[in-house]
């Protein structure tokens, strides 16, 4: 079994890195802090807190490169030169340096026809030995482990295919590289400084990655998980059933949820650098249930062309200062439907909480207080705390053309699970969006069938 330490970063393959990169940045708050590039394949890094993102972009258009892509954002790169083992050295603008070895480095080209989020890196502290230990298991691994080198010393890593549709897991030891982030990655700096070293955002790190299966999926994925990282069951809820899982499914929701988390490094004794603990990021499988129709899951799959990664929750530390600035920068969030804020129950659980349903309403934030407060927690002080205990969130709308993965902000009071009350508003919100898609683009094809039917008219006219 793996010990996996940390999440180290996500890996995106998009058609046109640009639309991505633009978004991340001017809209998400991320900072592209480094990238690499050659003939094949451009790979850009960004990072918000600990939330690292890789972007990986074939070279459709060999004039579009990484400079038009850094003026555009105004960034400038350094050129400090790199020295990979298993690539020649290659710096920016030195576009006759091929290396046709070299593809995605860290990474698998998922040979994918729509834009995906496929890899999960994670950081383990021994690539070789994890690396036997899970074939020996029977775990399918895509490459062996790899050893990468520049002057900051070394990483290894080594690709394996997970459970879950197209995403695979790069295992990566960064133990003995002393680096700001990977070798054969170039830093970019902003008026002379590293953009990483910018300051702090409200963005802190991935809270949870949720998958989107195939239905009876979930105990196979729970399964490979538990065998080959040692991932436990997250329970969403204290009253859901250990087989069935989170079940919505009723009034048009059909969804079983089922959480899992692992074990961090912290508590295998070792000593990581984020304030004494790891923050801990949960794997969330959504199912979609028959009986209620078609929905979102469903969507997903379909255009998706498969199981993969539905959503990732970016941390906050105030979902209200962030919901602001990232509307304001052009992020469009679901909303609930308008009702939410008004009713009584939900009014009185926001003002318990400490919030104004007004404000929470005007960027569309859901809040769920949990219910089954333990009554067993610390005495006075700290009893009110605890009693208001509760979690808020905000879906964005899908962030590819093809309308499947997206973004989600989370604020945890002291809640550690994904409020019952909130997946059903999500849910219905996502549900409308997708309805009214629907409508959008029946509408497009109705007005291009009269279009056409209009051409036809009148060129039978003219015919006769
Ligand atoms: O609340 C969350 O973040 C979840 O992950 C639950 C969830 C999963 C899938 C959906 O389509 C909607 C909600």
């Amino acid at each position: 079994m793996a010990a996996i330490c940390r999440l180290h970063h996500i890996a995106l393959h998009v058609r046109n890195v640009d639309k991505i990169a633009y978004d991340l940045v001017s809209k998400f708050k991320f900072n592209l802090f480094a990238a690499r590039l050659n003939e094949k394949s451009s790979q850009f890094a960004f990072r918000n807190g600990s939330a690292v993102f890789i972007v990986n972009e074939r070279l459709s258009n060999p004039f579009l490169g990484f400079e038009d892509v850094v003026a555009r954002k105004g960034h400038h790169t350094s050129s400090q030169g790199l020295n990979e083992i298993c690539c020649p050295p290659f710096r920016f603008g030195d576009r006759k340096n091929t290396n046709t070895e070299c593809n995605f480095l860290y990474d698998v080209h998922p040979n994918y026809s729509v834009d995906t989020v496929s890899n999960v890196c994670f950081e383990v502290e021994d690539v070789e030995k994890t690396f036997n230990a899970l074939r020996n298991q029977g775990c399918d691994f895509l490459v062996p482990p790899t050893t990468v080198r520049d002057e900051k010393g070394i990483v290894s890593y080594s690709i394996l295919k997970s459970i879950v549709g197209n995403v695979c897991h790069t295992l990566i030891d960064k133990t003995q590289y002393q680096g700001t982030f990977l070798p054969g990655f170039e830093n970019v700096t902003k008026n002379g400084a590293r953009v990483d070293e910018l300051a702090p955002s409200e963005i802190t790190h991935f809270d949870h990655i949720t998958y989107a299966c195939p239905r009876r999926g979930t105990p196979d994925v729970m399964g490979w998980y538990e065998k080959y990282f040692g991932f436990q069951r997250f329970f969403i809820d204290r009253d859901e059933d250990v087989n069935e899982g989170f079940v919505l499914n009723e009034n048009s929701i059909g969804l079983r949820l089922t959480a899992m988390e692992y074990w961090k490094c912290s508590e295998l004794g070792v000593m990581l650098p984020f304030k004494g603990k790891e923050p801990d990021c949960k794997f969330v499988i959504a199912e979609s249930l028959p009986e209620q129709g078609r929905n979102q899951v469903d969507s997903f799959l379909e255009n998706h062309k498969g199981a993969g990664i539905q959503h990732i929750g970016l941390y906050t530390q105030d979902i209200i200062s962030t919901a602001h600035s990232l509307a304001q920068a052009g992020v469009e969030f679901f909303s609930p439907p308008p009702a939410y804020y008004t009713e009584v129950g939900k009014q009185q659980e926001i003002v318990d909480a400490g919030h104004d349903p007004e404000e929470l309403s005007q960027y569309g934030i859901l809040l769920d207080a949990d219910l089954h407060q333990d009554s067993s927690g610390p005495p006075c002080g700290l009893a009110s705390a605890k009693k208001n205990r509760h979690l808020l969130q905000i879906f964005t709308k899908p962030i590819f053309a093809e309308d499947t993965f997206f973004l989600e902000l989370i604020e945890r009071r002291g809640a550690s699970g994904f409020g019952e009350g909130n997946i059903r508003a999500l849910w219905r919100s996502v549900q409308d969006y997708m309805k009214s898609q629907t409508e959008k683009s029946r509408d497009t094809t109705l007005r291009a069938l009269q279009h056409k039917l209009g051409n036809t008219d009148s060129e039978e006219e003219n015919c006769l």
